[in-house]
């Protein structure tokens, strides 16, 4: 099947417009590795300290031998449940490492951030800079020159992007994530939400509702619905970064050991010193970006890709708009209900086909770039296949087949849905995201009387009080990067969906982002340009009708034109002091909207970079 025409007019679109900034991007990576981070230009005095703690056995080797050394970043910490697992994975990865040859160091720690923890709290605010702040803790670690390849350990929601933006910035050297998989299912999702919303009726109490949560949420392990972190598993697999099949094999299994395993001995292979070195800035080009948004389009991923991606193609030169996002969904057929979008797990996903299928499935429509390269020996046919324990408890590989649940996961020729799980929604109101695979048909179109709050919990308080019993669209604003960090209002949706649920329509517009996890509540986020800056949300009153269709792609206020014209943008009040936050005035002062992908530091290092212009070396050396 060739190309489809729009996967390659998007794809070339982003190759003229990223030009200028690959270029450079490129020559930089080079110079790295004519002139950077590098062992063999370490001096001794260097070299002793870095291996001052190791064994003996291993300073030979990183001293004397041209033997690969692979840099751990690693993002533990026991709290996190998904990441609990990286405890034991780094001295398990030394002795993987071993076997074919190589050693391993941990090159840093980043924190990990849980937005289950988080959510509802202020804490949360500090959610999406800390993606930075990962980033500049990778850039750290791996600033020591020590390493031949680079092991990324984090799977959830800011994490991952936040690796791959530091990891990007060393993309001469070859890189791979390392996942730990999901835990066993607990108490399915739906149910979850079911109790919650009878707590917020007044029906149980916090005793119930502790045990319904903790029924859920009850092991080490990756929280089973498709939200942010799941999300970014696929996006791994489909930019190649990861070893074929390996998202969601549960956690603690054999068969995750022997993928991690596998993992160590392909990043020795792909190492600047191994067999078939595979540089990540290579591996990360504009087709392997095109095929994650695609991904991201067919699975009905988690809108928190919206901004990561851009992101992540950023730190890589690579830039991308929503106009790419929207124009790829028009085209890309949903494939997948998993919850939040259906009552299914990433579990039971797996079980019935999980990513290989769908990567086949894409493949085989045209709609995927086959020859992007890959972190796997032959590209992304590589990931059309299922993993599996072979008898002498290696991995080994087998075509995937097609799905066994038709409720759960789908062909390309019969797919839920023509378009992709999230659209593009514009109008006078500004532009945002939607994500239109989670929500019911007879949702699709709102239009409703908009009621307009500051924060969160003005909206919790007004629901208790009565105030949303009806047909509602609820503003939220003051919530973008500039205005408080742009957090997750997620814990809007108990109190939105009790409303949804006795017929009233209601729906969400809000310049902040929603989890993952969030799902019947039609809502469009990450609405731009935000209120902080003026944008068209801050003239929203109470009482004005406001339109949300995803059918026809439309965010707006039908207010009188003049009406409009004449109001002035309301400033937001500011939440930013306490729980930390202050330390955070830096990057909400220069952060760019959610749709440059709201990176204050790529937003800096763009205009650094800018000024140096081509003449990398007079910007580096004088
Ligand atoms: O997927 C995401 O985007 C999240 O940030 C995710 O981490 C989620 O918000 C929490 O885990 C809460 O999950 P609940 O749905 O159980 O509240």
């Amino acid at each position: 099947m060739s190309l489809n025409s729009v996967v390659e007019s998007v794809t070339s679109r982003i190759i003229e417009r990223s030009k200028t900034s690959r270029r450079r991007y490129l020559t930089l990576m080079e110079r790295n590795r004519e002139k950077g981070a590098d062992r063999s230009r370490l001096t001794c005095g260097n070299l002793a300290h870095a291996v001052a703690a190791s064994s003996a056995a291993d300073k030979q080797e990183l001293v004397f031998e041209q033997r690969p050394n692979l840099g751990i970043v690693t993002t533990y910490n026991d709290m996190l449940s998904a990441h609990e697992p990286y405890g034991r994975y780094p001295e398990q990865m030394k002795i993987f490492a071993r076997e074919v040859g190589a050693t391993a160091q941990v090159a840093g720690g980043a924190p990990a951030m849980c937005d289950g923890v988080t959510q509802g709290q202020e804490g949360m605010d500090l959610s999406l800079f800390s993606r930075d702040v990962i980033a500049q803790s990778t850039a750290v670690g791996l600033s020591h020159a020590m390493y031949d390849g680079v092991a990324l350990l984090g799977i959830c929601d800011k994490i991952v992007p936040g690796l791959l933006m530091g990891a990007l910035r060393f993309g001469h050297l070859p890189g791979m994530l390392i996942p730990s998989g999901p835990m066993t299912s607990g108490l399915p999702n739906k149910e979850k939400v079911r109790v919650r919303q009878l707590y917020v009726q007044g029906k149980i109490g916090k005793d119930e509702l502790m045990k319904a949560e903790m029924a859920s949420y009850h092991s080490e392990g990756t929280c089973t619905f498709y939200g942010t972190a799941n999300t970014n598993q696929m996006m791994a697999e489909f930019l190649g970064l990861m070893m074929p099949d390996s998202s969601f094999i549960p956690v603690d299994t054999s068969l995750r050991q022997a993928m991690t395993r596998a993992s160590v001995h392909r990043l020795v292979e792909i190492s600047t010193k191994g067999k078939d070195p595979r540089p990540m800035a290579e591996v990360v080009n504009e087709k392997a970006i095109v095929n994650a948004i695609v991904g991201l389009m067919a699975t009905g991923g988690s809108t928190n890709h919206t901004i990561h991606i851009p992101a992540v193609a950023r730190a890589a030169g690579i830039i991308v708009n929503w106009e790419d996002f929207s124009d790829l969904s028009a085209v890309v057929p949903t494939l997948c209900k998993v919850y939040p979008s259906g009552p299914s797990d990433v579990n039971k996903f797996n079980e019935v086909g999980g990513l290989p299928t769908v990567i086949a499935e894409l493949s085989g429509a045209g709609l995927l770039h086959r020859d992007a390269p890959t972190i796997s020996e032959n590209g992304l046919d590589d990931y059309a296949r299922r993993a599996l324990m072979g008898n002498d408890k290696n991995v080994v590989y087998t075509p995937a087949k097609p799905s066994s649940d038709l409720e759960i996961l789908r062909g390309a020729k019969e797919p839920f849905h023509p378009v992709g799980g999230i659209q593009l929604l514009q109008g006078n109101l500004g532009r945002g995201v939607y994500k239109s695979s989670a929500v019911a048909d007879n949702l699709l179109t709102i239009e409703a009387p908009a009621r307009v709050f500051q924060s969160q919990t003005a909206v919790k308080e007004a629901q208790k009080a009565g105030e949303l019993h009806r047909d509602v669209v609820v503003v939220v604003i003051g919530q973008g990067p500039r205005g408080n960090g742009m957090p997750e209002l997620h814990n809007l949706i108990p109190s939105l969906g009790v409303e949804l649920d006795q017929g009233f329509k209601v729906a969400l517009v809000t310049d902040g982002r929603l989890s993952g996890a969030s799902g019947k509540v039609p809502a469009v986020v990450h609405v731009g340009p935000e209120a902080q800056v003026g944008g068209p949300l801050a003239k929203v009153r109470d009482g004005d009708i406001i339109r949300v269709c995803a059918r026809t792609g439309k965010l707006e206020a039908l207010v009188d034109e003049k009406e409009w014209a004449a109001r002035t943008p309301t400033k937001p009040h500011r939440a930013t002091a306490g729980t930390g936050r202050e330390l955070f005035a830096l990057m909400r002062e220069v952060a760019p909207s959610a749709e440059e992908g709201a990176s204050p530091m790529l937003f800096m290092m763009d205009r650094e970079l800018e000024e140096i212009g081509d003449d990398v070396e007079k910007g580096t050396e004088v």
